[in-house]
């Protein structure tokens, strides 16, 4: 790892746009990218196929210790695919029961930091995008360009119905905004790296911004805070 990687850090609640943001960041800049939201995932969805309870912080500080998961940079456009145990669990980490159990197993202080190193491991050369909750306070404190992107509840909601719709799950918007509202909730309020804005994040309210837009205060945010060229 070289601590001298520039890192760009994309914090926020779900469906605030950062997933969007952060590929586009990487693609425009060359950086790599860290789904730390899908580590979280990943670790739920092994704890689910291990019959590990999401209470037993003990098992699954063990868990995450080990956890067996590679990402793969897919070709082309496809993204980046997340492999666990040699399985390819890129969509169903996307489903709402690993939604809500990575927010329960994200609470534990000890599962917290048995995944730090892993993840700071991600920061090389040329650079970095680093899209989660903790990434601007914990992760990466020390970088000066930090984004914390947020939209209301109902279009958080909304834009995740939509997505979800098209990955071919079945939902219900209710049940939606009542489960991003618990998820805001547990994350914002837990012990160890609540979901907060740096103090020296630039805080972007997407409700009534189209992507693009958002993307341009992103570059002008990271061409002031570091030496990149535009
Ligand atoms: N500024 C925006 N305006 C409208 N839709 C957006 C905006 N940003 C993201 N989206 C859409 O909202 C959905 C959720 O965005 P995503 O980037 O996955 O959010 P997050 O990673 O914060 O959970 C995606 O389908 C994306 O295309
Ligand atoms: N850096 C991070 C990233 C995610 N998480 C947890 O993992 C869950 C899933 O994160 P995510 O970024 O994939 O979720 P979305 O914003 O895509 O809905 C969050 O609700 C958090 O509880 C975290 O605690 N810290």
């Amino acid at each position: 790892m070289s601590e001298r990687a520039p890192v760009v850090t994309v914090d926020g609640p779900s469906g605030a746009g950062k997933g969007t943001i952060s590929q586009l960041l990487a693609k425009r800049l060359g950086y790599k990218l860290l789904d730390s939201g899908a580590i979280y995932r990943v670790l739920a969805l092994a704890a689910i196929h291990h019959n590990v309870e999401l209470d037993n912080e003990e098992a699954l500080t063990l868990l995450a210790a080990h956890l067996d998961v590679q990402f793969v940079t897919g070709k082309e456009s496809k993204g980046i695919k997340v492999v666990l145990e040699g399985e390819d669990v890129s969509t169903t980490i996307r489903s709402q029961e690993c939604s809500n159990a990575a927010s329960k197993v994200a609470a534990f202080p000890r599962v917290r930091e048995a995944l730090l190193r892993r993840q700071r491991a991600f920061a090389e050369a040329p650079g970095l995008i680093a899209d989660g909750r903790d990434m601007g306070t914990v992760v990466f404190p020390a970088t000066p360009a930090k984004l914390f992107l947020t939209a209301t509840a109902e279009e958080r909601a909304q834009r995740r119905y939509n997505q979800l719709q098209d990955k071919g799950f079945d939902v219900n918007i209710d049940q939606l905004l009542s489960e991003i509202k618990e998820r805001d909730d547990r994350d914002m309020n837990r012990s160890v790296a609540p979901l907060v804005p740096a103090e020296d994040a630039l805080v972007i309210d997407t409700t009534n911004i189209n992507i693009e837009d958002v993307l341009d205060m992103a570059l002008t945010h990271i061409h002031q805070k570091l030496q990149v060229p535009a």
